[in-house]
């Protein structure tokens, strides 16, 4: 079905998930069981598993194995109508290099993952091919080979594209609440300063946010990084929802009992995406001449625990 060809949403979209990791997998799930052809391109073990059983999805309220298509191929992308992207902010010139040969002109990318680059690095290595950023407001995680659960939450909001409605229709008949936005930069930096408070405090303490919180001095530490994470953020020409603040706090309120995903890479010993969230806010900073201390003391610490997290595995 080629997305071009039409002003309303098909009625089956050809969905490929490249980087069937826990995003990957919900999302799939959902669309694949609403009848959308959907492909997971993943590792060997989660593929293996869920073309041996199914892809488990365990919610609070369900736990179903659902049928879909996996592959360990890049080139499984091929006739897809859109390509749900979601490896780690870390992997992404590296998978849109391995996808790029087999994209149809049409096939439309959506960005889910965190971070408020990955855009315009699909773009670098993809060219003119059709891609856009999306916030995504979800709580999942890998139990196991082919086992994702949920959490929490759920929706999409993705930039305006050449299908954005059409695709936010179909999704959201899937179960998917999803939005065309011109806010997509706006609320991709409300949730990098979200990112950019907790997860390398929780990542360093291997500690909860509710814990963290209540410790003497962090709630001022959380406000000195916030408010690097601003200044950049309005030096660099994003006007950010009145809302960050709010945003900010509500996640200790939320989520008390919740590590940050750094948290959880770091204890599993894999890469985190720290260059991509206090990384990205101090990279900035630089070209724009502004001082980020704190945000640059989070990175380097988050690296070091990096370093020595990978000797322990060897
Ligand atoms: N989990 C959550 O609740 C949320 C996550 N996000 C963001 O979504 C994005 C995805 O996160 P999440 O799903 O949790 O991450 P995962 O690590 O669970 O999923 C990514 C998967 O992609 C695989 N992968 C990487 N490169 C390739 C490749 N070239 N070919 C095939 N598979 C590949 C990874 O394997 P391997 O690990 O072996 O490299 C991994 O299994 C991140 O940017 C994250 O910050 C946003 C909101 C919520
Ligand atoms: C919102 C938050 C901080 C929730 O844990 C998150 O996005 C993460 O852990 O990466």
């Amino acid at each position: 079905m080629n997305l071009a060809d039409h002003t309303t949403a098909p009625s089956r979209l050809s969905v490929a998930v490249m980087g069937a990791g826990s995003v990957g997998c919900y999302f799939g799930a959902l669309l694949a069981r609403a009848g959308h052809p959907v492909t997971l391109i993943g590792r060997a073990s989660h593929m293996q598993a869920v073309s041996q059983h199914g892809l488990r999805l365990q919610t609070a309220t369900e736990d179903l194995h659902l049928p879909v298509a996996t592959s360990t191929e890049p080139g499984a992308v091929a006739g897809a109508d859109v390509v749900l992207f979601c490896v780690k902010s870390t992997d992404t010139e590296a998978a849109a290099a391995q996808i790029k040969p087999h994209l149809a002109a049409h096939t439309q990318i959506l960005s889910l993952q965190n971070g408020v680059d990955n855009d315009q690095r699909l773009r670098q290595v993809l060219g003119r091919q059709p891609v856009a950023a999306a916030v995504v407001y979800v709580a999942t995680a890998m139990a196991g080979p082919g086992h994702v659960r949920h959490f929490g939450r759920g929706e999409l909001v993705i930039a305006p594209c050449p299908q954005g409605d059409a695709i936010a229709g179909q999704f959201s008949t899937a179960g998917i609440p999803t939005q065309v936005s011109d806010g997509v930069l706006a609320a991709l930096w409300q949730k990098l300063i979200i990112n950019c408070v907790y997860n390398a405090l929780s990542a360093l303490t291997q500690q909860p946010y509710g814990w963290l919180v209540a410790q003497q001095g962090i709630p001022a530490v959380m406000q000195d990084i916030a408010a690097e994470c601003k200044t950049v953020a309005m030096a660099d020409g994003v006007i950010l929802p009145s809302t960050v603040d709010e945003a900010v706090a509500a996640i200790a309120r939320t989520m008390p009992g919740q590590l940050s995903s750094t948290a959880q890479d770091l204890a599993r010993g894999k890469p985190t995406e720290i260059d991509h969230l206090n990384g990205y806010v101090v990279r900035r900073a630089q070209a724009l001449g502004i001082a980020a201390p704190a945000n640059r003391l989070l990175q380097v610490l988050v690296q070091l625990k990096q370093i020595q997290a990978s000797k322990q595995e060897l």
